[in-house]
């Protein structure tokens, strides 16, 4: 039986942004890509992103968090998923302690800090955004990562030829549209994450500034397709539109699950993410979930 049989796990999502939380501290249990998948597989644990936690490597943080998307790859951040697991390690009435209000949690990407505005509603500190072409990573030495050349084949609109890249733990490119929900993203997705520019896929972004505070965005993930709603493809969306002079350095972002406020702080250059979360349900995994996808 697969030794994750029978773990607990909570599901939730923030803004419609599917999230799976599964608390592994204590453990040395570890989730294979295969395991990701199977659990994605799962109606009733069904994620865009699934969150591990294992135990804190570092001092002065909470857990260790490992972040697997739909297909089984694993991701540096996610925005959405750490207000989620931010909730459960401070509400969740098994794993949870009510005396926190801030925590902070590591992850492949780095450091982040999170903290309780009320009882739903976190802020993340992002990080500050990477912005240098190897770095985002891109394939080819683009001085100005914030307007490069993007042929694509079957594309023929140029507004998606000449993208804004911004690392956010996670690679994003940004394209500024004039309607985000008048293209076909299911089909552009997937060209444009796998385009070779892009040597570790990227997240895709459509966005539209409709005043220097607020933006319109949806989003094609890496390895999970279109989600209701992205955190770290808001942070990107904000710092884009902000190299690109169109907004101002604080904005809400409109996704289709809902609204993040975002700022990229001048002090210290870091983006914060404010926004809600929802808890589901809980289940256990089941043991003949994985002997399929072993
Ligand atoms: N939904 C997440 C981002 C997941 C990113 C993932 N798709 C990747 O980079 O592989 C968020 O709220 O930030």
């Amino acid at each position: 039986m697969n030794a994750l049989a029978t773990r607990r796990f909570l599901k939730m999502n923030g803004l419609g942004n599917q999230i799976t939380v599964l608390d592994l501290r204590g453990s040395q249990l570890r989730v294979s890509e295969s395991d990701a998948r199977a659990i994605a597989a799962q109606p009733g644990a069904r994620f865009d992103q699934l969150m591990v936690l294992h135990d804190a490597t570092t001092p002065g943080t909470d857990a260790y968090v490992r972040i697997y998307n739909t297909d089984g790859s694993e991701a540096g951040a996610c925005g959405n998923g750490t207000r989620c697991v931010a909730w459960a390690m401070m509400a969740d009435p098994a794993m949870g302690d009510p005396s926190k209000t801030r925590l902070t949690l590591q992850t492949k990407a780095g450091l982040l800090p999170a903290v309780r505005e009320s009882e739903f509603v976190f802020t993340v500190d992002m990080g500050a955004p990477r912005l240098a072409w190897d770095e985002i990573p891109l394939a080819e030495p683009f001085h100005d990562t914030a307007h490069f050349e993007l042929q694509i084949g079957p594309i023929d609109d140029p507004i998606l030829h000449t993208p804004c890249a911004v690392n956010m733990g996670n690679p994003h490119a940004v394209f500024f549209v004039d309607d985000p929900y008048r293209f076909n993203l299911e089909q552009i997705g997937p060209l444009l994450e796998n385009h070779p520019i892009f040597p570790d896929r990227a997240n895709i972004e459509l966005a539209a500034v409709t005043a220097p505070d607020h933006i319109v965005l949806r989003v094609w993930e890496r390895g999970a397709g279109i989600t209701q709603a992205c955190g770290s493809g808001a942070c990107a969306a904000l710092v884009a539109a902000v190299r690109r002079e169109l907004s101002a350095r604080k904005a809400v972002v409109s996704l289709p699950g809902g609204d993040l406020t975002i700022e990229w702080r001048e002090r210290d250059g870091h983006v914060l993410m404010t926004g809600p979360v929802a808890f589901e349900w809980e289940g256990v995994l089941e043991p003949d979930w994985f002997e399929r996808a072993a």
